[in-house]
């Protein structure tokens, strides 16, 4: 192990850049809640304003990814569809197999320039996730109940508000509506069985209800849906922990672009379209498994250095008053101050563990984990 491998698994490290997030993302949350009697002004000037701010939080987490644990990210793409990436409103469609499937998304828009404004269909409950949680209400990020009778309305609406958007911005839908584990893979295909849809093995059954409607809201908005297949070389299995603990890995990304005119707008044919489509994102998967590459060419983005430069700014910023404090504290020799403040520290880092906790598979939601009596017909 390097020195800097060293420096990068020490907990101190770990403790520093959870800081910085930590006191970066709640002085930004306070910045989103200034800009609320903007809205009612200018709605266009407080979205923009909110696009950039939203982009100092998720950049720090693209930062630690593509500068701190070094991971490479390649994409395999057609060239030609290359050039309208990041130019173009779009609905993103990705695999939900892996922890930081997410990070690696904002990756990739971080690279074509969309990062601040992206927006996904997510579950209720990250809403109330600190920081994170509270950046995306400023972001109208639309979020759902997984309950299709109160969704239907609240899902369109919100997805309704985005038609004028002022900036690009790439929704992001996992329609397998949960992430993969062989319990819910199994349960999954006996509901396909039971429909007489083909097996998968590398997804979960698509939920199609929300795709049908983020289309039909989206028609006229986004141009295209980028069908997105993620994997990781070396059946690695990445973790946030894995990241701020400096380990690299290297995700392969497949980016298809189907322009939206080619989806049916009517329910049934574009439920069974979604279905073909992850029949073939299966497909793929078997062949990554197979040869350890996506089909087609491989056309990667660069990093930027903006994601880094964000971090460095918080960073100097936040670390200076904080060594002053700590000198202080230590100068002061009160054991009650140095008690008080310890505790505090626990509590932040309790709660950054929660935080991560969020995207930890095993600690899951049980959505599609219960066995649905089956109608075979
Ligand atoms: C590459 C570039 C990347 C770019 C990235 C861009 C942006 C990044 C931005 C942000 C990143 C942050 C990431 C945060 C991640 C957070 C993500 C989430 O929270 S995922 C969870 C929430 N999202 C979804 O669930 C979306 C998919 N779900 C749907 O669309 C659902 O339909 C729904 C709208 C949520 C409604 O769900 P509900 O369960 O109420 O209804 P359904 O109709 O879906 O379910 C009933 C239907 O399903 C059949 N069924 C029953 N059991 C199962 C099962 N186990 N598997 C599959 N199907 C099942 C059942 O028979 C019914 O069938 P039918 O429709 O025929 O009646
Ligand atoms: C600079 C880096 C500092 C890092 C330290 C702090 C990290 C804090 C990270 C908070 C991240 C919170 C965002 C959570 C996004 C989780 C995405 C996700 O994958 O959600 C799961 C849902 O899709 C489905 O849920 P399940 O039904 O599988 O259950």
């Amino acid at each position: 192990m390097g020195l800097l491998q060293l420096l990068k698994s020490q907990f101190l490290c770990q403790l520093i850049i959870c800081y910085v997030f930590l006191a970066s993302g709640l002085i930004v949350n306070l910045l989103q809640l200034c800009t609320s009697p903007l809205w009612l002004i200018n709605k266009q000037l407080a979205r923009r304003l909110n696009v950039r701010l939203a982009y100092c939080i998720s950049s720090q987490m693209v930062a630690a990814l593509e500068w701190w644990s070094g991971t490479e990210c390649t994409l395999y793409t057609d060239p030609k569809s290359y050039s309208l990436y990041g130019n173009e409103n779009a609905i993103v469609v990705l695999n939900h197999m892996f922890e930081i499937d997410f990070l690696c998304g904002w990756t990739f828009c971080e690279r074509f320039g969309v990062l601040g404004s992206s927006k996904v269909l997510a579950k209720k409950e990250l809403a109330y996730v600190p920081i994170i949680g509270w950046m995306w209400y400023f972001l109208e990020i639309v979020f759902c109940k997984r309950k299709w009778e109160e969704d239907r309305t609240t899902v369109a609406q919100s997805l309704q508000r985005l038609q004028d958007y002022p900036e690009n911005f790439w929704f992001l839908l996992y329609c397998e509506g949960t992430r993969f584990t062989p319990k819910k893979h199994q349960i999954s295909m006996q509901v396909a069985e039971s429909k007489g849809l083909p097996k998968l093995k590398y997804h979960l059954l698509p939920r199609t209800k929300g795709f049908w409607v983020t289309v039909q809201n989206l028609r006229g908005t986004a141009a295209a849906v980028y069908d997105s297949t993620l994997n990781f070389r070396n059946n690695e299995v990445p973790t946030l922990l894995g990241i701020l603990n400096g380990k690299k890995y290297h995700a392969d990304l497949y980016v298809r672009r189907i322009p939206l005119e080619l989806i049916p707008e009517d329910e049934a044919e574009c439920a069974a379209w979604l279905h073909k489509l992850y029949q073939e994102k299966d497909s793929f998967q078997e062949h990554y498994t197979e040869t350890g590459c996506f089909p087609g060419p491989i056309v990667s983005p660069a990093r930027r250095p903006w994601s880094l430069i964000n971090w460095l700014f918080w960073s100097c910023l936040l670390l200076y008053p904080l060594a002053l404090l700590l000198i202080q504290l230590i100068s002061s020799g009160s054991v009650l101050t140095i008690v008080v403040s310890a505790a505090i520290c626990y509590a932040a880092s309790a709660g950054v563990r929660w935080m991560i906790g969020q995207t930890e598979i095993n600690r899951g939601s049980n959505y599609g984990n219960k066995e649905v009596p089956l109608n075979k017909n």
